[in-house]
């Protein structure tokens, strides 16, 4: 690896450089990356069974697979597609697979781990498909990687420079990341997505997400067919690396130590990359001189493109069946029993966890978010417009209405209007939230925090921006319409906006939490939106709406609430004038004020039955419902693996 670079550096944070030397910051640089905790990573018997797409029946996907990497080596997984190359991988990291029942043993330092959770703590895994926070720049992305890990695992005799990451050691770490992936030029570059400036390319971001996963000080690095990068990963001496690699060239493919073929879940060789021509020709078939052995490798195990299929499969059962016979799978057979053996005069290997408190990680969360909230105007920048947008809509359609019976249905329409639209536009919230969900989905698989942290942090960046929205859409709107001008009258509006958009959002997270694309989250929340706007109240008085809908849904509906108490707001202590016909007046409510020919606001909210003073309890019933769809989303993410 390469030592740190000299470059300046200032924290993303506070922009301040820190006062370090370049031999101090080469030297914290490689801390992490001393491994003398995990010597080994073996495995054997590994069966992966899944249930058949089609016939529902059991089907064996990777079928008694065995290896092992020692410290320091690389190990390419070379396959057809659907060889079970990701499955095993998945496997080796303790990850979460749609197995119906895996068997076989994965072996640390030549003992079984004691729980799923020891593999994980030492292993980080790059997938096919990795999550970036567009916003963030480069260097912004390792910083907050290497925040909301510290160093995550050490081990009881740490000296391998785990345990809490001084600040000097994280800039090293990143500076030397930088220098060793390739990205110094595009360090303070965003990484970019939808709604961002063009950001890095497709490679840079690959590099970035192993560079991210490096930052954690892992043991084992766990690559899913990283298109780019792996001469960086080579580098790092000291790790266990495991990748799966499509059609490497022969000089990516000199970067590995070892190579492990598989067709159809099932081992074809496992040794020395170099080995590997031996091997075949030792079946017969010699590898030509000036071919690339990775596409050799694949051709011979390869029948998807085979003109007679079933022949083509019968060699391969032949093929597999002469490596399980081979010296090289009785060598490899040896090598583990030695491991296992020498690991079990061992005991355990003890793996503490640094994790940062949920409260420091809650605040790097939030730091991360605010970058997010401000440079991404999908985040809040185009609902802040919409909202403006609809707010002059609203304020000039239903412009200076008076205190008159000819205004009071422009005004109920307002009421309901306003308050529905605004809830219903949370959903432009969902896609700003699958990226997060996303990526919390990568780190929480990674074991850097957990459901808790995810929803305490979405809930609090959000309140500054809802609160701005509110306050932006009513001062437009509630003068211009010529709603009960009071200032009281007016923050309270401001409130149950505020309060309406807060809910809102909350049943926007819940939703897409359950279903993360933006499609389903988006007609879910169109629907249950068009449910809240019917039985809130306005379409259909509470009175006389039915049974059903009354009992299951009205009262829970956070829309009655805020329809019931801006109505309040508007009609409980205002009046309206009468229309002056020539038989005298008339007018369209009847209340004791018609001698007077004015209309007591009141008598506008009789008609719903809605009565002043329950703001309190009314304020308690919208937080419990915003709390009840925190704590369902809270559950959904519980169960997400
Ligand atoms: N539920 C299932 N029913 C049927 N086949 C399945 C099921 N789940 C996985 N498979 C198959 O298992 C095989 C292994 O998949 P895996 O993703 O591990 O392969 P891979 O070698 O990583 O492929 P690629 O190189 O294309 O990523 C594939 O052929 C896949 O279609």
């Amino acid at each position: 690896m390469s030592a740190a670079s000299s470059a300046s550096y200032t924290d993303p944070a506070t922009k301040e450089a820190p006062n370090m030397t370049d031999v101090e910051r080469g030297s914290a640089a490689n801390s992490h990356l001393l491994n003398t905790t995990v010597h080994s990573l073996a495995w054997k018997g590994i069966t992966v069974t899944v249930k058949d797409r089609e016939t529902k029946l059991p089907k064996t996907i990777v079928d008694n697979v065995q290896g092992i990497v020692e410290a320091g080596e690389i190990l390419a997984l070379i396959g057809p597609s659907g060889s079970g190359k990701t499955t095993l991988l998945h496997h080796l990291a303790s990850r979460p697979t749609n197995a119906l029942s895996t068997s076989g043993t994965v072996l640390l330092n030549g003992v079984t781990p004691p729980s799923p959770r020891t593999l994980r703590s030492v292993t980080r895994f790059v997938e096919q498909e990795d999550t970036l926070t567009g916003a963030l720049t480069v260097r912004e992305t390792l910083y907050f990687a290497s925040r909301l890990s510290s160093s995550s695992s050490s081990s009881s005799s740490s000296d391998d420079g785990a345990g809490t990451t001084s600040w000097q050691e994280r800039v090293a770490r990143i500076e030397g990341l930088l220098d060793a992936f390739g990205l110094r030029d595009q360090a303070d570059a965003v990484v970019g997505g939808p709604g961002l400036r063009k950001g890095i390319s497709g490679g840079q971001k690959r590099r970035l997400g192993a560079a991210s996963q490096l930052i954690t000080a892992p043991k084992v690095l766990v690559l899913d067919e990283p298109t780019s990068g792996l001469d960086s990963v080579a580098g790092w001496e000291v790790l266990i690396v495991v990748a799966s690699i499509h059609q490497p060239s022969t000089s990516t493919l000199n970067l590995f130590d070892k190579l492990l073929l598989m067709s159809h879940g099932k081992t074809h060789y496992f040794g020395p990359v170099t080995g590997v021509a031996a091997h075949y020709e030792s079946l017969g078939c010699r590898m030509p001189v000036h071919v690339n052995p990775a596409e050799f490798m694949l051709e011979m195990v390869n029948t998807d493109f085979a003109q007679d299929r079933e022949s083509a499969v019968q060699r391969l059962a032949e093929m597999q069946h002469a490596w399980t016979r081979s010296r090289g799978a009785q060598e490899l057979a040896a090598a583990v029993a030695v491991v296992e053996e020498k690991g079990s005069g061992v005991g355990h290997l003890e793996v503490v966890e640094q994790k940062p408190s949920l409260p420091r990680v809650v605040l790097t969360l939030l730091h991360r978010s605010f970058i997010k909230s401000y440079r991404d105007v999908v985040v809040y920048g185009i609902r802040l417009a919409m909202y403006t947008g609809l707010a002059i809509m609203i304020g000039t359609v239903w412009l200076r209405l008076d205190a008159a019976q000819e205004s009071i249905i422009p005004f109920i329409n307002a009421i309901f209007y306003g308050s529905a639209f605004m809830s219903f536009m949370a959903c432009a919230y969902a896609p700003a939230y699958i990226e997060d969900y996303m990526q919390f989905i990568k780190e929480k698989r990674n074991g850097l925090y957990g459901a808790t942290a995810m929803l305490v942090s979405n809930f609090l960046i959000g309140i500054p921006y809802l609160f701005i929205f509110s306050l932006v859409f009513s001062a437009i709107s509630y003068w211009l319409s010529n709603l009960q001008p009071t200032t009281q009258a007016f923050f309270t509006w401001v409130f149950w906006v505020f309060l309406d958009l807060l809910a809102a959002e909350s049943m926007v997270v819940l939703l897409t939490s359950i279903f993360p694309s933006f499609v389903i989250s988006l007609a879910l929340i169109a629907f249950a939106n068009g449910l809240w706007m019917s039985v809130n109240g306005f379409m259909v008085p509470p009175s006389v709406l039915n049974v059903f809908y009354k009992y299951v849904f009205h009262f829970w509906d956070y829309q009655k609430y805020v329809f019931e108490n801006m109505m309040v707001n508007e009609f409980s202590e205002r009046v309206y004038s009468c229309a002056q016909v020539e038989s005298g007046c008339q007018c369209m409510w009847q209340t004791d004020l018609a001698d007077q020919c004015l209309i007591r606001g009141q008598g506008v909210l009789d008609q719903y039955g809605y009565k002043p003073g329950h703001m309190g309890r009314d304020v308690g019933i919208m937080m419990a419902i915003i709390v009840g769809y925190r704590l369902a989303a809270w559950i959904v993410l519980k169960l997400k693996r």
